[in-house]
């Protein structure tokens, strides 16, 4: 039985050990919350032992499960399990393991006694890192972000999330959302880039019948779908003046004016809004208003490039290769990228491999960092992955050349299609079977960039994705 073998090898190291055969039993007999480490198993007689993840958020715990049920445990490790183990397990890998997150600080001040009393009054709403929020890391600068999203998200205050392409500006916006009171209301991303800019003041605002040429009925606009909720505006900087001067108002009232009304609506919305760009820049240039960029950034959250976050790269690293492997390894046939037959196997980043990301620039940042993992996963044939099988080119500039490499199929790199054919190539022949968001995802670019080189290489979008 797992548990005495897992006693006896825990025991044989010195660890003082309890053991329970359910969650309940484990809250009955002994206090889960005044332990340094709990270490459970998804499949338990009652509830899950992913269920003490929740319960406990304030303690370790490192969740074993058998590749059947690997997906959950990845769903729990968002949630804020500390780390997970697929069954069977190496006794030297769990030692390994339980001595990493045993050696990790506590949450600031608490030990594990009074971690567990501040759970059970509800104080602790939080663990050290960001995985209640949905994002990794553990480097000072991304703990400062995630700070300063736990300390905003509750208010009803505009923020302005400021980073380049790919470092998680909208799952910020995710995370502010889902910890505020409106986390029930529905979440509405808008990428202000993509909405063609004739249209983007009606697909905003709403508009009437007759408004404009085409506008056979009335229709509610993206401010008012998030009535209650949260509006997420990406690309803020592409927004046209007079959409600009439109929002500004919205801001300055609370009420949407739908175009070609007379009569306005009063609603509650919370916005969240991005750039990669440098909106001040653009205010001095007179092509962002002032007076919109001030009512914007009543609260700013800068995310760090990755390449400034020390350590983290590795982390993601790890975890981005836990999720690929969850979801079945996907092996590249018929030349495209991601299809195939799914396939379990256990994969790691060898020492090497780990030297070659914190040693990379990353200029795509979290973003790239996916891609080449997913890429990795993908060619590999399972155990090792090497630094070669990342395809991390040196001195590597832009981020896009780099995303739509890692999703070259295996070989195209050598070949003699140029990045912009392939995408030409993969678009075209994609493009009746597969949304919008599959393109993307298989291309490894984000639906913006998608969005922004159809237009470049005249390649209208496909009006069915
Ligand atoms: N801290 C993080 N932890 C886990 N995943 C992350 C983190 N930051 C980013 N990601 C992942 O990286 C990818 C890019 O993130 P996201 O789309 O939020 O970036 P962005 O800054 O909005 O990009 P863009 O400016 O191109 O729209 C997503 O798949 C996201 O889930």
């Amino acid at each position: 039985m797992i548990r005495t073998e897992l006693r006896r090898l825990l025991a044989r190291q010195g660890y003082q050990i309890a053991e329970a055969g359910s969650v309940r039993e484990a809250e009955s007999d002994h206090d889960p919350g005044a332990f340094d480490l709990v270490i459970a198993d998804v499949r338990l007689p009652g509830a899950p032992g992913t269920d003490l993840v929740a319960r406990y958020p304030g303690i370790p715990v490192l969740v074993m499960t058998s590749y059947a049920t690997v997906r959950s445990a990845v769903d729990t490790m968002k949630l804020g399990a500390t780390e997970y183990l697929p069954k069977p397990f190496d006794h030297d890998e769990m030692l390994r393991i339980v001595e990493a997150i045993l050696a990790r600080p506590r949450p600031a001040g608490l030990d594990a006694a009074q971690a567990s009393a501040a759970t059970r009054s509800g104080a602790l709403a939080r663990e050290e890192g960001g995985r209640e929020l949905g994002m990794i890391g553990s480097s000072p600068v991304i703990r400062e972000v995630f700070e300063r999203i736990r300390k905003v998200a509750p208010s009803d205050a505009t923020v302005l999330v400021l980073g380049e392409s790919g470092t998680g500006k909208e799952l910020v916006a995710v995370a502010i959302h889902r910890h505020s009171r409106r986390r029930d209301r529905a979440f509405v991303p808008v990428n202000c880039a993509a909405i063609p800019e004739g249209l983007i003041e009606s697909e905003l605002f709403g508009h009437e019948r007759g408004a404009f040429t085409g506008a056979t009925h009335a229709h509610a606009g993206l401010v008012e779908a998030a009535d209650g909720g949260t509006l997420f505006l990406d690309e803020i900087g592409e927004l046209p003046a007079s959409a600009q001067a439109r929002l500004l108002r919205f801001l300055q009232t609370g009420e949407v004016r739908h175009v070609g009304a007379t009569r306005a609506r009063r609603v509650s919305v919370r916005l969240v809004a991005a750039t990669h760009r440098d909106l001040q820049a653009m205010v001095r240039e007179g092509t962002f208003r002032s007076d919109l960029y001030f009512r914007l950034r009543v609260i700013e959250v800068r995310l760090p490039p990755l390449r400034e976050r020390a350590g983290d790269a590795v982390t993601l690293a790890r975890s981005f290769v836990a999720r690929a492997a969850a979801g079945g390894v996907v092996r590249a046939v018929d030349g495209a990228p991601g299809v195939g037959t799914a396939e379990e196997a256990r994969f790691v980043l060898s020492p090497e491999a780990e030297r070659a990301i914190m040693a990379h620039p990353w200029p795509g940042n979290v973003r790239e960092l996916e891609n080449a993992i997913e890429r990795a996963v993908v060619l590999c044939e399972g155990g090792s992955i090497t630094p070669e099988l990342l395809g991390l080119e040196e001195g590597e500039t832009s981020p896009d050349a780099s995303a739509m490499a890692a999703a070259l199929p295996a070989g195209a790199a050598e070949s003699s299609l140029s990045l912009e054919d392939y995408f030409r190539k993969f678009v075209l022949d994609h493009q009746e079977h597969l949304t919008e968001t599959e393109i993307a995802r298989r291309l490894g670019i984000s639906r913006k960039t998608l969005w922004e080189r159809r237009q470049r290489l005249g390649l209208p979008r496909h009006r069915g994705g």
